[in-house]
């Protein structure tokens, strides 16, 4: 199973440029996680701080008992192994085939011998969908392939935690949509937690079984994909749907004047952009048929019935509508006539969407 990830109180600045503060969320084990956020808002930082490439001033990022954040040099080495990265280009090596780069971790960090490697990474060019193109150079292939050669590569050391930094660049949507079933295909096949950096809305309306956005040097939300998915909060809506209309702005959060500006242009019938106004919570996508099923979404089925009544009641009523009955059966509850489960109504005051934070410890 993959491990958890637990980030307390995290923040990270340049010099006196504050990226983000305070910082508090779960990786949930075995779960695939996704991060938004407006262009500059830190994502990219985050993934590197979690890996300890970046050393944030405050907070902890608590991986098998290690803080990534304060450990010595020597536990951080160890830790790494369990991270596989797969970044923005895939980061191969131009002058090396596809088996090279893959076995390069193996070699770098292993003792196995040369049949053990071949093993393992035909075995991982297999599993992206590689197989017979482990001679081709990096340049010789397309952009999705070079990803695919990415994830293999990331793959090598049997990582427990996946992180991926905008898989869709430079992609088009149907390869993009190749891709993340990839994702999901591989999470159901060796369980590690993947936490996936995006600014594509197909991918993280349908792949994520948790979603989290920073805006505004802050972790506006973090849970359930449901929570995200339902929320009503202005910045939320405007990022899932792409419009000028909002607090986002050209290169950084408007200011109150450039805001109501703005909103005098869109009332006297200037168009904000976007298509359609994207709403609700579609089905998550599922490993392709013949793979297992995914563990981790069997845990999350579990965890988010528990933490259900805290969630707001769109959020709640989503969760309800996508169990099947095989879920329903798992989760050992029966649907009540106005489509709630027994034994899972509210229980207490319900947080508003931008107060919760599911995840925090
Ligand atoms: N090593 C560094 N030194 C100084 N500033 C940095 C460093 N790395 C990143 N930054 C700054 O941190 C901010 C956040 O950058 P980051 O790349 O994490 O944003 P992002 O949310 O991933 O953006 P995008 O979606 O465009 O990739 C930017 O202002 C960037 O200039």
């Amino acid at each position: 199973m993959g491990a958890e990830v637990v980030v307390e109180g995290l923040t990270k600045s340049f010099g006196n440029q504050n990226i983000w503060r305070d910082v508090t969320l779960t990786l949930p084990a075995g779960e695939v996680s996704a991060l938004l956020g407006p262009s500059g808002t830190g994502k990219s930082v985050f993934l590197k701080s979690m890996i300890g490439l970046l050393k944030p001033e405050r907070g902890r990022c608590i991986v098998n008992g290690v803080d990534i954040v304060t450990c010595s040099e020597r536990q951080l080495y160890e830790a790494r192994k369990l991270f596989g990265v797969l970044f923005q280009d895939g980061a191969l090596f131009g002058s090396m085939n596809l088996f090279d780069n893959v076995a390069f971790p193996l070699r770098e960090h292993t003792r196995k011998s040369e049949t053990e490697i071949r093993r393992i990474v035909l075995e991982k060019l297999d599993m992206t969908g590689l197989t017979g193109a482990d001679r081709k150079l990096p340049g010789e292939i397309s952009g999705g392939m070079r990803k695919r050669a990415g994830l293999a590569r990331a793959l090598v050391l049997d990582p427990q935690i996946i992180l991926v930094d905008e898989p869709d660049s430079g992609l088009d949507p149907v390869r993009t949509t190749y891709i993340s079933q990839l994702f999901l295909d591989v999470n159901a096949q060796i369980d590690a937690t993947f936490l996936i950096v995006t600014h594509n809305i197909n991918l993280a309306r349908t792949v994520p079984d948790n979603i989290g956005m920073l805006f505004r040097k802050e972790l506006v939300m973090f849970g359930p994909r449901e929570l995200l998915l339902t929320s009503e909060e202005p910045v939320v809506r405007q990022f899932l749907n792409g419009r000028m209309d909002g607090p986002i702005g050209m290169s950084e959060e408007k200011d109150s004047a450039t805001l109501a500006a703005e909103k005098a242009l869109f009332e006297a019938g200037h168009g904000s952009g976007g298509v359609e106004e994207v709403t609700g919570v579609p089905p998550q996508m599922r490993p392709t048929p013949g793979l297992p099923d995914r563990a981790g979404g069997r845990r999350r089925l579990d965890r988010v019935m528990q933490l259900l009544h805290t969630l707001p009641e769109t959020a709640q009523e989503a969760v309800l509508a996508s169990l099947s009955g095989e879920d329903r059966r798992h989760a050992g509850t029966h649907q009540h006539d106005e489509g709630t489960v027994a034994g899972q109504r509210p229980r207490g005051p319900r947080p508003s969407t931008h107060s919760v934070r599911h995840g925090r410890r």
